[in-house]
């Protein structure tokens, strides 16, 4: 018996081209429909640990009549360069890829980050599909069209926003997922339920332990209202003149946190520190209720996400922050929270205010 299919419309309602979000099993039956008849070649994208399903996904196009290529790129951030982006556009170029041929980028958010930027690059612009293979990817990554890659001064200092023209999200990808990253991805689902859809918290309240695994009883559904809290979010500010900003609730400080670490942390672990950050700075700012603050404390923890970071590491985090996106001139803003499902810009903080809620996270 086949799974049902759960479907979510994203964009269409501020000039960018609709497109759907598909959660469920076994749906690689999509893929050649997505792409369509225009294409003649495709480029299957992929990380080294996924090796056999980019060569799977390669040999299944080639039987269905495109002329398909691989191109395999190194595992997590490190395929987040100038460089791997280059040697993809060198494959796109030596297989001859014109405008109405198609990229299918598969695999963690670092992956779907690369191969969106490469699709958003190629030529000013070719279409693209996500298939996300880790539940970052699927909840946050493979969603609304940022793509980018790093550079030395910071993370996805360079990009575009460039939306697939679909999604799929085949949940048995999530059985072959290091419990590491499985958990790293939960950082982007709390974010979800904090900042638009508490239910999301509850749930993973209810048994931390079983959200830690795809065999728990709300996978799918936390990974269904996590894309939807993204989903309606980035189909009114694709481009985020405004709304979009609260998808960044602790990435301020977790962007820092990553490059600090050389990109070795998980985004997603990151972020958490973050979110902690951010409730310590929502809650000293006079914000944020004691109760919704310390609630980051314990649901992050109970699923077994950081909370803390190196407390004299301060001064390079704080010049990293400044060339934050969200930052204006020399105005650093942070997403913090009114209250549970309130999100809103904290502008210029008193830096004292600021020390004191790192003081919170440090040790
Ligand atoms: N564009 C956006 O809106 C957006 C949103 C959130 C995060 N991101 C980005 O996403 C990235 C993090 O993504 P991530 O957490 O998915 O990590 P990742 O892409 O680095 O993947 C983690 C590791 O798991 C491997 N992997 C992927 N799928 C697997 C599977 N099914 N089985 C076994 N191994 C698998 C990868 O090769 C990698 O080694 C960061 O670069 C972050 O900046 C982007
Ligand atoms: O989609 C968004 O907008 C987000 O901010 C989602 C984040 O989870 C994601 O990590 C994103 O890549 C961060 O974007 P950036 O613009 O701060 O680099
Ligand atoms: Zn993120």
């Amino acid at each position: 018996m086949s799974e049902a299919v759960t479907r979510i419309q994203v964009g269409g309602t501020a000039g960018s081209e609709p497109y759907e979000v598909l959660v469920g099993r076994q749906l690689l039956g999509e893929l050649a429909g997505l792409i369509g008849d225009r294409a003649k070649r495709v480029a299957v994208i992929h990380p080294e640990a996924l090796d056999e399903t980019g060569e799977a996904l390669r040999a299944d196009l080639a039987e269905q009549g495109f002329e398909a290529i691989a191109i395999q790129i190194p595992n997590a951030e490190e395929s987040k360069t100038a460089e791997v982006a280059a040697y993809c556009w060198k494959a796109l170029g030596q297989s001859g890829f014109t405008r109405t041929d198609v990229i299918v980028g598969v695999g963690g958010g670092a992956t779907t980050d690369l191969a969106g930027f490469v699709a958003a690059t190629w030529l000013r612009g070719v279409r693209w599909i996500a298939v996300p293979t880790t539940v970052l990817a699927m909840v946050d990554a493979a969603v609304g069209g940022k793509t980018g890659i790093n550079t030395a001064e910071g993370k996805n200092l360079v990009g575009a926003f460039h939306p697939p023209a679909g999604v799929l999200c085949d949940l048995a990808a999530l059985d072959s997922l290091p419990v590491n990253d499985y958990v790293s991805g939960l950082a982007e689902v709390i974010k979800a339920g904090f900042i638009a859809d508490p239910v999301i918290l509850e749930l993973i309240e209810q048994d931390p332990q079983a959200a830690r695994t795809p065999a728990g009883p709300h996978t799918a559904e936390l990974i269904e209202r996590s894309i939807k809290v993204k989903a309606e979010v980035v189909s009114s500010d694709l481009r985020e003149s405004g709304l979009r900003e609260i998808l960044n609730y602790g990435h301020t400080l977790g962007h820092a946190i990553e490059k600090n670490e050389r990109y070795k942390w998980r985004h997603g672990a990151a972020v958490a520190v973050g979110m902690h950050f951010a409730a310590e700075l929502g809650r000293l700012a006079g914000r944020l209720d004691d109760a919704t603050a310390d609630r980051h404390r314990t649901v992050l923890e109970a699923v077994g996400l950081p909370l803390h970071y190196r407390y004299d590491q301060w001064p390079k985090l704080l010049e990293t922050m400044k060339v934050d996106k969200k930052s204006r001139g020399d105005l650093l803003r942070f997403i913090v929270l009114d209250g549970l499902a309130k999100p809103t810009v904290l502008e210029g903080p008193d830096p004292a205010v600021l020390l004191a809620a790192f003081g919170e996270v440090g040790q």
